[in-house]
């Protein structure tokens, strides 16, 4: 900001902003528009748009949520425009009749919840028929942290300045954000090297994906061990070498007691009746699905010298000097219910704050952290960019879909990829199967397993 002219950059942001309500309206002439807005500058980005709005025809109603702390010049040019302004007390009509509220009451310098005065306003622009886009972020949200403290707007299209945030992918408070369109205002130059968080794209997922090239043999593509399943649950197993069968691996090992059950699956797999040391040699282990109590295997496990995930009752299992004594990485695939358990806290503590528990378990266990749920972050013990993952759909929520993933992204530490890599791939991998074989209606995890194939095609495309 310093370096520019007062005030361009917010013209840049009012300008996008009001590009986006106006393709967002269709047609902006004889439109109603009402400004929440709030004392800061993300209020008069809402002003400058609204005043745009204003001199295309829309009628634009702006109403001040701090008395007379509001952005001056904001204010002036709505009025200009032939904005008009109303007291909150006398907006609730205005707000019924909207076709467009935009939320400018705050954005990145917000903290806690909306106070008093706007939340009542904002629930009821939620209620009626408008469309509410939220300017840089739905108010009410923790910018960095993506945790929602309080009441909060639930936007149907947030526009977002210069960079997304992470309150913008992270959930609780990505769910408010509604669709995300990000507005370049030139800040690209100024943002620091080494970001917060990174969300893969296709084009990152493909340059990952292990290829076998001419000279590969089976063993050359890498082999994973699978440690799972029990007699009780001789289905984890399963599903845990059938993501590990389409994961990039040349071959998939089976330790265990489900041995029965795989091969009549799976007659692909090597199965093995001894301990994981006497199975032969692997490239990675997955330990933990399904496994019940066998503690003696995820210690022979951990004392490896390969990569190790551990997975679901493997996690519970697991010493946390073991994990942190090991030279090779480990990655660890909690769901927030195990996270919690091993951070010795409530599983509503973890939901409600993603990135800050994923970020503790793996400095607490020197691994890699996978948080699986409603968004997937991958955190590395050492710090530096969470990895966040927006292909999930909540279709992949059904029982023995984290045993899929914990195959899959075994598979890919075998194939070389790094624990960082291997998650946030397999994270990526599997929510783009589960979409594909989801197609709106419910599916099992074997579904999910079986269209990794076509997801693994789809980011080449
Ligand atoms: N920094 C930049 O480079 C740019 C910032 N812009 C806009 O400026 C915004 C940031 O502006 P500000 O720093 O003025 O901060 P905000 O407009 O986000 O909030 C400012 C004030 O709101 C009050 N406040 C805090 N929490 C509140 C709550 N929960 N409920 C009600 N009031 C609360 C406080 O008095 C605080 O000082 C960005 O989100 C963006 O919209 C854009 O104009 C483009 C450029
Ligand atoms: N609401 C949600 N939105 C998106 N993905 C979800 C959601 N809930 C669960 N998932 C994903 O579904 C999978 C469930 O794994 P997990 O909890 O281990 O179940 P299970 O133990 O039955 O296999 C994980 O990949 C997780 O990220
Ligand atoms: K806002």
């Amino acid at each position: 900001m310093a370096r520019l002219p007062d005030g361009a950059l917010m013209q840049r942001a009012a300008a996008g902003l009001a590009a986006a309500c106006a393709d967002l309206l269709g047609r902006v002439y004889g439109r109603r528009v009402v400004l929440l807005v709030g004392s800061g500058d993300n209020g008069g980005d809402a002003l400058y748009a609204g005043a745009r709005l204003a001199r295309r025809g829309a009628g634009v109603t702006a109403v001040p949520l701090a008395g007379d702390r509001v952005h001056c010049g904001g204010l002036a040019a709505l009025r200009r425009a032939g904005g008009v302004v109303v007291h909150p007390d006398a907006a609730g009509e205005a707000v019924d009749r909207a076709d467009l509220v935009v939320d400018g009451i705050v954005g990145i310098g917000g903290t806690g919840g909306l106070r008093a005065g706007a939340a009542p306003l904002a629930e009821r622009a939620a209620r009626s028929g408008a469309a509410v886009v939220a300017v840089d972020l739905p108010s009410g949200v923790e910018a960095d942290s993506g945790e929602v403290r309080g009441d909060a707007v639930r936007a149907d299209l947030t526009v977002t300045f210069g960079a997304h945030k992470p309150a913008l992918l992270i959930d609780p408070a990505r769910e408010h954000a509604g669709t995300v369109r990000l507005v370049d205002i030139g800040l690209r130059p100024e943002l620091p090297a080494e970001p917060e968080l990174e969300a893969l794209q296709h084009a990152d997922v493909a340059a990952l994906l292990p290829a076998p090239a001419a000279e590969s043999d089976k063993y050359r593509r890498g082999v994973v061990g699978i440690a799972a399943g029990s007699a009780r649950y001789p289905g984890a197993a399963v599903l845990a070498v059938s993501g590990a069968l389409r994961g990039g691996a040349g071959a998939v090992r089976y330790v265990g007691p489900a041995g029965e059950a795989v091969l009549a699956r799976f007659p692909e797999t090597l199965v093995s009746d001894r301990g994981p040391h006497e199975a032969g040699r692997v490239q990675a282990w997955v330990v933990g699905p399904g496994a019940g109590d066998d503690a003696g295997t995820v210690a022979e496990v951990l004392a490896t010298d390969v990569p190790v995930l551990l997975d679901a009752d493997g996690l519970r299992l697991a010493a946390r000097d073991a994990v942190r004594a090991r030279s090779a990485p480990t990655l660890m695939t909690p769901h927030a219910g195990e996270a919690a358990a091993l951070l010795g806290v409530a599983r509503e503590e973890v939901e409600a704050a993603r990135l800050s528990a994923a970020r503790e378990l793996a400095a607490r266990y020197g691994a890699t952290v996978l948080l699986k749920g409603s968004t997937t972050l991958v955190a590395d013990p050492g710090g530096g960019p969470v990895r966040v993952n927006a292909t999930g759909t909540p279709w992949l929520a059904t029982a023995g879909s984290g045993d899929v993933l914990s195959g899959l992204a075994g598979s890919l530490l075998a194939a070389g990829l790094a624990p960082r890599d291997a998650g946030g791939v397999a994270a990526y991998l599997h929510g783009l199967a589960g979409r594909l074989a989801a197609h709106g209606a419910p599916i099992a995890a074997h579904d999910i397993a079986e269209t990794i194939p076509s997801a693994w095609r789809d980011v080449h495309d």
